[in-house]
C-alpha cells in the first residue's frame, strides 16, 4: 500500500468529512469503556455499486474474501493475536472469547440514520497445515481484528472502524489513512488484467519426486499403513512483469464466482486463490460442513464415479462424521452429489464429489474446538488421521503459507466461516507459486494424480493468464 496521504486526494472526501461528527461518537463510546476494551463502529459504507467483487487492496494487513452470500476487505490491525504449536485453536479460542467479552460494538448515528450493520464486525483467522511453519511470510495461526472492514452482506454493505479503548485518542488518524486509500481504490477503474506472459521454467525433478512419493504412499497402503493419503507439490511461473494481486483477485472473484475467493497480505506479497471446500460454517448454533473428495475433469478415464474416487470420497465423509458424532446434538449427512466446477480456455472445469453435513453443536461447542478436531480432514490430511500426518511429515510434505489450512472469519457472537485454501498461489513480484495436491488411496496411478494436480493448477492460471493459449496449443510445460 503507498504511503498515507496527509489530504484526500482530489474527488474524495476525508473520513472526517464523509461521517461528520464520528470523532465525537468514538470519545463517547471511549468515555464508557474500560482501557482493555475494543470499540467497532460501524457506519453504512460509502455508495459502492452492489455488483461486483469488492477490491483486494495489497498490502501486508490487506484481507480481502467472497463468498456468493459475504464480501469483506479488511486493512489494518486494531487486534492481533498469533499462535502456533499443538495448543494453536484453544490459545486463539481463549484470545477470541477475551475479545469478544470486551468488545464493544455501536452503530452510529452518522449520516443515512444510523443503519450500520452491528451484525458485520468479524475477526479474522486463518492457519497454516502443520502447527509449526518454519521460515514463512505469515504466522502459523493468526486471529484479527482489522481496524477497517468494508463488508457486504444480505444486501447491505457496511463500513466498520476498529481501535482498542486505549488507543481511541489516535485512531482517527490511524483510520483516515486506511479510508483514503480505500476510497482512491473506489473511485479508481480496476486495473485491468495485464496481458501478460507466464513462463514455466523446466523442474523435472519436483516431479519425479511427486512419482515417487505417490509411489511410496502406494507402498504403505499396500502394506496397510494407512487407507488415504494427500500429497502435494508446488509449481513456479514467472511472468514477464510484476503480477499484479488486486487484478489477479478480481478475476478469480469473477471467475469462481461460487468458491471462497480469498487474498491475504504478507510481508512479500500475496497468498490468494479460490477454494471449493468450505471446512465449516457455524450459524445462529446450525453448523454447515462437508466432505470435498474425488475428482473429475473431463477425462474419459478419470471418471468421477470410479471405484477409486469413490473410496477416496468415501474416508473423508466417514471421518467427518465420526469426529463429529461426539460433538454434535444433531448431525445428518445428505446425500453426496457432484459439485461442478467452471472451466476456461484450459480444461471445461474441475468436478467433485460432495457430501454436505449439517447440525447442531453440542452446547459449548464453538467454532475452534470444531475447527481443532476437524482439521485436516482426510481430503487434505489422511486417513488415519495421525499415521497419514506422521507419514507425511517423514516424508518431506510440504504445505507452505496456509495452503490446505484454513482461513475464514468469526463474529463476536461466535458465527463463521472457515474455508480451506487450495487452487492458491503465492505471488511475490513476478513470481507465482502455485500448489496443488491429490489424494492416494489404493488404486492410485501416480501419473494420473500428477495430471490430476495439473489440471487443479489451471484454476490459478486461469486469473493469471487468461488469455493463454488453450490446452490443445498449449504444451504440458506451457502455461
Ligand atoms: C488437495 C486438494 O484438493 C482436495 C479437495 C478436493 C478434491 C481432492 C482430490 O480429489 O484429491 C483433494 O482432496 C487441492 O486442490 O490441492
Amino acid at each position: 500500500m503507498s504511503r498515507p496521504q496527509a489530504r484526500p486526494a482530489a474527488g474524495t472526501a476525508s473520513l472526517g468529512q464523509r461521517y461528520p461528527g464520528l470523532a465525537g461518537e468514538l470519545a463517547a463510546l471511549a468515555a464508557r469503556a474500560r482501557p482493555t476494551d475494543l470499540l467497532s463502529l460501524c457506519l453504512p459504507a460509502p455508495p459502492l455499486p452492489m455488483a461486483g467483487p469488492l477490491p483486494y487492496i495489497a498490502a501486508p494487513d490487506s484481507l480481502a474474501w467472497q463468498r456468493p452470500d459475504d464480501a469483506w476487505l479488511a486493512l489494518g490491525a486494531a487486534c492481533t493475536v498469533e499462535s502456533a504449536g499443538p495448543g494453536r485453536f484453544t490459545a486463539l479460542n481463549g484470545a477470541w472469547q477475551g475479545l469478544a467479552a470486551r468488545w464493544q460494538i455501536a452503530a452510529t448515528s452518522q449520516d443515512s440514520g444510523g443503519s450500520g450493520d452491528l451484525q458485520a464486525p468479524l475477526a479474522h483467522l486463518g492457519f497454516a497445515f502443520y502447527d509449526a511453519s518454519g521460515d514463512s511470510p505469515l504466522p502459523n495461526a493468526r486471529l484479527r481484528v482489522p481496524a477497517l472492514l468494508l463488508r457486504r452482506r444480505a444486501g447491505r454493505q457496511t463500513l466498520v472502524l476498529t481501535c482498542p479503548a486505549h488507543g481511541a485518542a489516535q485512531a482517527m488518524a490511524g483510520w483516515e489513512a486506511l479510508w483514503q486509500t480505500l476510497e482512491r481504490t473506489l473511485l479508481s477503474q480496476p486495473a485491468p488484467l495485464a496481458a501478460l506472459h507466464l513462463q514455466r521454467p523446466p523442474a523435472p525433478l519436483p516431479e519425479q519426486a511427486f512419482v515417487a512419493r505417490t509411489r511410496a504412499a502406494l507402498a504403505a497402503i499396500a502394506r496397510g499403513e494407512l487407507d488415504k493419503v494427500v500429497l502435494s507439490r508446488r509449481v513456479t511461473f514467472e511472468a514477464d512483469s510484476a503480477l499484479e494481486a488486486a487484478a489477479v483477485f478480481a478475476a478469480l472473484a469473477t471467475q469462481q464466482a461460487d468458491s471462497s475467493v480469498f487474498a491475504v497480505g504478507h510481508r512479500a506479497g500475496t497468498f490468494l486463490g479460490a477454494t471449493p471446500e468450505r471446512l465449516l460454517s457455524l450459524q445462529d448454533g446450525q453448523l454447515h460442513t462437508e466432505a470435498l473428495a474425488g475428482t473429475g475433469w473431463g477425462r474419459a478415464d478419470a471418471p468421477l464415479t470410479s471405484d477409486k474416487n469413490q473410496r477416496e470420497h468415501g474416508w473423508v465423509a466417514e471421518a467427518i462424521r465420526h469426529t463429529l458424532a461426539p460433538l454434535c446434538a444433531e448431525l445428518q449427512a445428505a446425500p453426496a452429489e457432484v459439485l461442478q466446477l467452471p472451466g476456461g480456455r484450459r480444461h471445461a472445469g474441475l468436478s467433485h464429489l460432495r457430501t454436505p453435513f449439517h447440525g447442531r453443536p453440542a452446547p459449548g461447542v464453538g467454532l475452534f474446538d470444531l475447527a481443532a478436531r476437524l482439521h485436516p480432514t482426510p481430503a487434505v490430511g489422511g486417513w488415519p488421521a495421525a499415521p497419514a500426518r506422521e507419514w507425511l511429515q517423514a516424508h518431506g510434505e510440504e504445505r507452505p503459507l496456509w495452503y490446505s489450512g484454513g482461513l475464514g472469519w468469526i463474529d463476536a457472537a461466535g458465527n463463521g466461516t472457515l474455508a480451506v485454501p487450495l487452487r492458491c498461489a503465492d505471488l511475490r513480484g513476478n513470481r507465482a507459486e502455485l500448489q496443488a495436491g491429490a489424494g492416494i488411496v489404493a488404486g492410485s496411478a501416480a501419473e494420473q494424480e500428477l495430471a490430476e494436480t495439473e489440471a487443479k493448477l489451471a484454476t490459478m492460471l486461469e486469473a493469471l493468464a487468461p488469455s493463454a493459449p488453450a490446452p490443445a496449443a498449449a504444451s504440458r510445460r506451457g502455461a
